[in-house]
């Protein structure tokens, strides 16, 4: 282990970084048997060194942990140094290959197959759909009839939003609130279905097949029943779409944009030829949109509307600007979206306190020579080779509180976005380089469209106790540990009226 990782020092432990065993088991059982757990890269590395090692003397490989905007760039760049892990665990396999898991070759083929559903059509649909289902919201909720509304658990609304829009401009099933996509399901409901396969993921990696007939109870069960439902709800509009096809109900020309991202998944599969999925990447591919498509965007707007209400005189902003874009009141359109620039200052600074997606895996392809930056200047301070199979962890929540990157880190501050408000080297919520996301303007049309419209109206707040500050609320609900890879834990949040009627 340490020779893979030249020696870079680090923690050593019974159970790596990345090992599924590890994950399941209680951390720090002690010092023996420490175990970085899933919080680890929130709780440390933030505060650690610019590069760690993890190596573990019993189950899982040698790793090492990289928190600079530099080595980010090289090991997410476009060379062929580094590349996505090569599935070890059988569990690895267990949406199907998709375009999110590939390793550079088999990759192409998937982007070349989703690439052109991206499109400012689908955009314009985003829009349109995240209007529709925010009024469609508050029809259903009766908000209308209310001053303000008490939103006990904040997570589920925005995840509810999110997996509709998903369903509705990736996949074309169109829901309103109250008979939610969310809501499908026998045993237990889509929503739920996505949320308990992202808490037990290393169960499903772990356990065996038979172990969910002989251990038909506890986590198991909800597990088995969450895959097999959300495969079951898979499979059959994968049927419905490809009737659809081939009675030419649906083509992939449809002027609203519709059905592209899904249609392209199944088309591939029934044209055949070089560029065909099997039914495995079909599968793969649909899971991988619902999943990477709602529960990312959701964390996002969980995390924004708090900051909002902790942050007034930034929320006030957005109210002014929402004023001036819309000064009678009307709904946005997206051709609105550019102006809207304090929105998207907040998204993304709200993306680089709490990002959804807290780091980023990829595996030397060769012995692979990288270049460690010193955590003051960022200047080249040595370099270190590592072995071909080494996996890297680019710990995103690491550079976005590097304070060489963005100074006073903690601190919400979207004027900091001012001078580029869409980009900067070291912001990495969407990833970096070849494989960064595909979906990125999707969201942040749905994003900037659901604060828009929610601001408009409401006006968010929190609930602080007596004599807490904002940021004292902050630390204590946001706090580190609760967020984790896992997202924050519950927010509740209150949406006054602006204008009482
Ligand atoms: C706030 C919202 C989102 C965040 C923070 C986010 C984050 C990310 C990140 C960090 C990656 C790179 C992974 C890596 O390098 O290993 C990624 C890739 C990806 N994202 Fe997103 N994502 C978001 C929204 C979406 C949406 C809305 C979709 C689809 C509709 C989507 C689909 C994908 C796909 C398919 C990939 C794999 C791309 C590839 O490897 O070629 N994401 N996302």
């Amino acid at each position: 282990g340490l020779k893979a990782v030249d020696h870079v020092s680090g923690i050593r432990c019974a159970f790596g970084a990345r090992s599924s065993l590890g994950l399941l088991l209680p951390t720090r059982l002690s010092w023996l048997f420490y175990n970085p757990g899933s919080s680890y890269i929130w709780e440390k590395q933030r505060k650690d060194m610019d590069i760690v090692s993890v190596i573990p003397w019993l189950h899982g490989g040698p790793v090492v942990i990289v928190s600079s905007m530099e080595m980010m760039q090289q090991v997410l760049g476009y060379s062929d140094d580094f590349d996505k892990p090569l599935p070890r665990t059988p569990g690895s396999s267990l949406f199907g290959a998709n375009v999110a898991m590939l390793q550079k070759e088999p990759w192409k083929k998937h982007r070349r197959v989703l690439n052109p559903a991206f499109s400012k059509k689908l955009y314009l649909l985003v829009w349109k759909e995240s209007t529709r289902m925010f009024r469609d919201m508050v029809d259903a909720e009766a908000w209308d009839k209310q001053q303000s509304v008490d939103i006990p658990l904040l997570s589920d609304l925005t995840s509810k939003f999110a997996l509709n829009i998903v369903a509705s401009c990736a996949f074309d099933f169109h829901s309103t609130w109250s008979d939610s996509i969310a809501s499908a399901g026998n045993e237990m409901t889509l929503q739920k279905c996505l949320k308990v396969i992202l808490d037990n993921i290393a169960v499903r990696f772990l356990a065996p097949t038979w172990a969910y007939s002989v251990f038909p109870f506890g986590a198991l069960k909800r597990v088995d029943t969450a895959f097999s439902t959300i495969f079951g709800f898979m499979r059959t509009q994968i049927a419905l779409r490809r009737e659809k096809i081939v009675s030419e109900d649906v083509t992939s020309e449809d002027t609203q944009g519709k059905n592209t991202i899904f249609h392209n998944i199944v088309r591939a599969n029934m044209d055949g030829g070089k560029f065909a999925f099997d039914e495995k990447e079909v599968i793969g591919n649909t899971f991988v949109m619902l999943f990477a498509g709602h529960e990312t965007t959701a964390r996002t707007l969980n995390s924004l509307l708090p900051l909002l209400a902790l942050y007034e005189g930034e929320q006030d902003k957005i109210y002014q600007e929402i004023e001036q874009v819309l000064p009678d009141g009307r709904d946005p359109t997206f051709e609105d979206f550019e102006s809207f620039t304090q929105i998207r200052k907040c998204i993304q600074e709200a993306m680089r306190l709490y990002p959804p997606v807290v780091a980023l895996v990829r595996e030397a392809m060769h012995d692979v020579q990288l270049d460690v930056t010193n955590k003051v200047t960022g200047e080249k301070d040595h370099s270190v080779v590592l072995k071909k199979g080494t996996q890297v962890i680019v710990n995103i929540l690491g550079i976005h509180y590097n304070p060489r990157h963005f100074p006073d880190p903690e601190t919400f501050k979207p004027s900091r976005w001012d001078d580029d408000s869409t980009s900067s080297d070291a912001f990495g919520a969407f990833g970096q380089g070849p494989r960064a996301c595909i979906g990125r303007k999707f969201s942040l049309t749905e994003a900037t469209c659901f604060v828009a419209m929610l601001l408009r109206d409401w006006r968010v707040e929190v609930d602080l106790t007596e004599g807490e500050s904002p940021q004292q609320w902050q630390r204590r609900v946001m706090t580190d540990k609760a967020n984790g890879p896992r997202g924050l834990g519950p927010i509740s949040v209150r949406f006054v009226k602006r204008k009482p009627q």
